[in-house]
């Protein structure tokens, strides 16, 4: 792929080639990323039941409170892997990076479990 702002890679835009990208890329994370299938695995259940079940408004908090944190796993998985290619032996630099993208990833996994919590609580207490 072409980087615009060092002038390498193949040249013009293909949306197709992007889209690729972007399935191999969550394929790799849910084949090798046991944390991003689980989540994916379960905000679908809890969106498939939020949308018989509810309203729209409910679908929509799940699917952005699932959006984020798999952004975060995402972007936390993409600078592991960097780390790990770049440094092998242990550096506490490197500790300093993976940490703080862990962070990261803390924040957005409360965010989705608080949604994801009261979307069942109140599924819950529809229900009975
Ligand atoms: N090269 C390194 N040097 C120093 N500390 C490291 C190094 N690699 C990992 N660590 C420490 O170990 C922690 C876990 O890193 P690791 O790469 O094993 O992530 P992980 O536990 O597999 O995370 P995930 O479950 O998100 O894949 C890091 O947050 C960091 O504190």
């Amino acid at each position: 792929m072409r980087n615009k702002f060092l002038g390498t890679g193949t040249p013009g835009y293909s949306p197709l080639r992007k889209i690729r990208t972007v399935m191999e890329g969550l394929s790799y994370a849910v084949r090798y990323d046991f944390s991003v299938a689980y989540k994916l695995v379960l905000s679908a259940i809890v969106l498939l039941l939020s949308i018989v079940l509810r309203d729209w408004m409910d679908s929509v908090f799940v699917i952005a409170a699932t959006a984020f944190v798999l952004t975060a796993e995402l972007l936390n998985s993409a600078i592991e892997a960097l780390c790990d290619f770049i440094e092998t032996e242990h550096n506490e630099k490197i500790k300093a990076i993976k940490d703080i993208a862990a962070a990261a990833v803390g924040v957005a996994i409360f965010t989705w479990f608080i949604v994801l919590g009261v979307e069942c609580w109140e599924m819950w207490r529809a229900w009975y």
